[in-house]
């Protein structure tokens, strides 16, 4: 699936600004602050917005399934019974031992008899991704969709997902504020700010660079990073902290801070995570802005 120019306007309120994005990698991670365009995006690939600038290009029979909010469950009535209801809407190929074995991947078997009214969270969730499967979609476009689980269980479910993805060759993109499990279930990032969208980033690649950190002190953060950034301009600042992968320069930002009188308390170098992308990304914030 691949959108090309997209933009989308609510009045004269800019959502998305000429969005170009492939979905072309088993899974596909998407990044971005509260109000970035996430799921304006993502309800333009399912066609759920059908009013934008651009184009949305894939084959004509590709199934996409979704989730996307939560669905309009009939809340009296047992969770076998609305996943019967949603899927026979979109196929007509309502493969029972599939399902069966989904609910049972996602440890629902115990609770689809019970009303749905007494789910949490989590539990429609996890119907709502059933659901969204029972197509045997091509695409798989999920928002959030481990919202409401607790940390072990969202793992689970998104390694569910990486593997249904593999077994039936299905492209998914999923959005999440949760970095980590972001980070550890894709195989590329996107990240969106303020409704454009940053070049797609391969997690691998991305986490095998090593980012250096400065801490200073409070006072000498602002200062230091300017300094930092003669060397390396992506350089940011979050708190105390400067960070940069030009790590092959230490010596020479050494040198450069100390005529400055400056002197970091502490250096330390790690493998750059999503989080620390993110954060250059999403240049200006500090990490507590952006949580
Ligand atoms: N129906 C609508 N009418 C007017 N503005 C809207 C509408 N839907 C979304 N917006 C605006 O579009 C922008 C992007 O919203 P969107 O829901 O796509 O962001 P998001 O990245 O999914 O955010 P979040 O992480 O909070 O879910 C926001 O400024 C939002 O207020």
């Amino acid at each position: 699936m691949e959108l090309s120019n997209i933009s989308k306007k609510y009045r004269s309120n800019v959502v998305l600004d000429n969005i170009n994005f492939t979905l072309d990698s088993n899974v596909t991670g998407l990044i971005g602050k509260n109000g970035a365009g996430k799921t304006t995006m993502m309800k333009i690939m399912c066609s759920i917005i059908q009013s934008y600038s651009g184009t949305v290009t894939k084959d004509d029979s590709a199934e996409i399934g979704y989730l996307i909010e939560e669905p309009k469950y009939y809340k009296n009535k047992s969770g076998k019974y609305n996943i019967e209801y949603f899927s026979k809407i979109y196929t007509k190929d309502y493969d029972k031992p599939y399902i069966n074995s989904l609910l049972e991947q996602l440890g629902m078997t115990g609770y689809v008899n019970k009303k749905m009214k007494t789910y949490s969270m989590g539990m429609k969730q996890k119907l709502g991704l059933v659901i969204a499967l029972a197509r045997k979609p091509e695409y798989l476009i999920l928002d959030e969709p481990t919202n409401g689980m607790d940390p072990d269980g969202s793992i689970e479910v998104l390694n569910i997902i990486r593997k249904l993805a593999a077994e039936y060759g299905m492209k998914v993109l999923i959005s999440s504020h949760k970095l980590e499990d972001i980070e550890a279930v894709s195989d590329d990032i996107v990240f969106i700010d303020k409704g454009k969208l940053s070049s797609k980033e391969n997690v691998e690649q991305l986490s095998t660079t090593v980012t250096m950190s400065f801490v200073f002190d409070d006072n000498d953060a602002e200062f230091a990073l300017n300094v930092i950034k003669t060397f390396d301009k992506e350089a940011v600042q979050t708190e105390n902290i400067v960070s940069t992968t030009s790590v092959h320069l230490l010596q020479d930002m050494l040198k450069a801070l100390s005529v400055e009188s400056i002197y970091p308390a502490d250096i330390n170098k790690h493998q750059r995570s999503v989080k620390d992308y993110y954060f250059t990304q999403m240049k200006g914030g500090s990490q507590h802005e952006n949580q």
